[in-house]
């Protein structure tokens, strides 16, 4: 595996693999790897020729306050578990490589961005938008692998993908999770050990949802309801939101019909932990 830090140098070795009819999958990351990245990163190795990962914590799509300063970063434990995942160029830029000075450009999706993360966290997708549309720019892939876990990502970038006639097939991936039910997050690190027993709270509620489901339940507002009712009785957790939105447009539901996706933000503690579940009913 090389580690390639320049952008000149990332796009020389894309252009040559297009030139050469080799395919490319991509999976960018901000970095502090564990088994939902690799699991891209297998999944990209097995379907392409060429499998190029990034890291990068950028800093576009953190807002005041946030965590860009305290984000684990660790190369030195990255880069051996994506060489062993089968990543064949890793892609880690600087910040200044990325945005030099006099840097003025965004790309903004409007719609799909109104509600859920793109709410609690303003001007988050339009940092996401901006650098996925720079890495695909830079890395030129013919498939881009992205985690459930983001679900509202995922639809982001899709619309990004269609509205601007984007040459990458978009692969979204399901979500990994602890043997307990936590989906791994690199923000799980922050957990002290009586949070990350809480923290169980996200995806039992998201089980109790389907189980509401499986039973007959379709009235958004009762499911929504009872996950509430169930983080709530977790003294260390606070809701950030929990919503339960159509797909793959993200708008409010009057009933559940098709698929729809329940989505949470949860804070354990000082850690905001997403997590999510898409809800089907037939008919
Ligand atoms: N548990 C998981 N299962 C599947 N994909 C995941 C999982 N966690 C992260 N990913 C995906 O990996 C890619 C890189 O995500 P990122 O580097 O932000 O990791 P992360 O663990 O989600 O970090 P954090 O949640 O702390 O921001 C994204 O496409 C994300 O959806
Ligand atoms: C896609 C991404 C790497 C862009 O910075 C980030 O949002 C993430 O890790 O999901
Ligand atoms: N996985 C999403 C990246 C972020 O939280 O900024």
């Amino acid at each position: 595996m090389e580690i390639i830090t320049s952008v000149r140098e990332m796009q020389a070795l894309a252009r040559k693999w297009r030139q050469g009819g080799k395919s490319t999958g991509f999976v960018p990351t901000m970095g502090y790897l564990h088994e939902g990245h690799l699991t891209l990163m297998r999944k990209a190795r097995t379907e392409n020729e060429i499998t190029v990962a990034s890291i990068f914590v950028n800093p576009l799509q953190f807002g005041v306050g946030e965590d860009y300063e305290e984000y684990p970063r660790d190369l030195e434990r990255d880069a051996p578990l994506a060489e062993a995942a089968g990543v064949d160029y890793l892609f880690v830029p600087t910040v200044r490589e990325m945005y030099p000075r006099g840097y003025q450009t965004f790309v903004e999706v409007t719609e799909v961005t109104r509600g859920l993360c793109g709410a609690s966290r303003p001007g988050h997708f339009r940092g996401v938008t901006t650098v996925v549309m720079k890495l695909f720019n830079i890395v030129k892939p013919d498939r881009a692998y992205f985690g459930w876990k983001d679900a509202q990502q995922v639809q982001v970038i899709r619309r990004m993908v269609e509205d601007l006639n984007l040459d990458v097939e978009i692969i979204p991936v399901p979500i990994v999770r602890e043997a307990d039910g936590l989906a791994l997050s690199s923000r799980n690190v922050y957990l002290e050990p009586e949070e990350r027993k809480a923290a169980l709270v996200l995806s039992r509620s998201l089980k109790r949802a389907e189980e509401l489901v499986a039973q007959g339940e379709r009235q958004p507002e009762v499911i929504k309801e009872q996950v509430k009712q169930m983080i709530e009785a977790e003294p260390l957790a606070q809701i950030d939101y929990v919503e339960l939105v159509a797909l793959p447009d993200l708008t409010p539901l009057e009933q559940l019909q098709g698929q729809a996706l329940l989505a949470l933000a949860v804070r354990i503690g000082k850690t905001r932990l997403i997590d999510n579940t898409v809800l089907e009913v037939e008919g």
